[in-house]
């Protein structure tokens, strides 16, 4: 049935969502760039994204897959790698969660297809 169908598939996201914020052992990813801290943030980043966002998201069943998942992740990463500097701890940190999360993310979509 759908509903079997579907549970499976938001406690994989559910779980690839716990490892990719894992990797992230500073959480400067875990909540929105705070706006009063950087100011000119919008006038570079039209689509910010974060993991809390991420997760209200899953929770609210926006991610019907693996590559839903992947977009808002990737997003998250390329909108720190283009507003910081290559040599800000931000630039270097999104490099290693780009590196770490992709591991974790060709899990979970080999585990989709697998129950699929
Ligand atoms: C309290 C000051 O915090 C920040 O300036 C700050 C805090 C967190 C940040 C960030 C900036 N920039 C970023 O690109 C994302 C990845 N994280």
């Amino acid at each position: 049935a759908l509903e079997l169908q579907l549970t499976p598939m938001l406690m994989l996201l559910r779980s690839a969502l716990d490892q990719l914020q894992e990797k992230d052992t500073a959480r400067i990813f875990a909540q929105p760039v705070d706006l009063k801290e950087v100011p000119d943030y919008l006038e570079f980043i039209s689509h910010p994204m974060d993991f809390s966002t991420m997760r209200s998201k899953l929770e609210s069943h926006s991610y019907r897959s693996v590559a839903d998942l992947e977009a808002d992740f990737n997003l998250m990463v390329s909108n720190c790698l283009l507003y910081n500097t290559k040599d800000t701890v931000f630039y270097k940190a999104a490099l290693r969660l780009r590196d770490l999360g992709g591991a974790v993310l060709r899990h979970a979509q080999r585990q989709a297809t697998n129950a699929g």
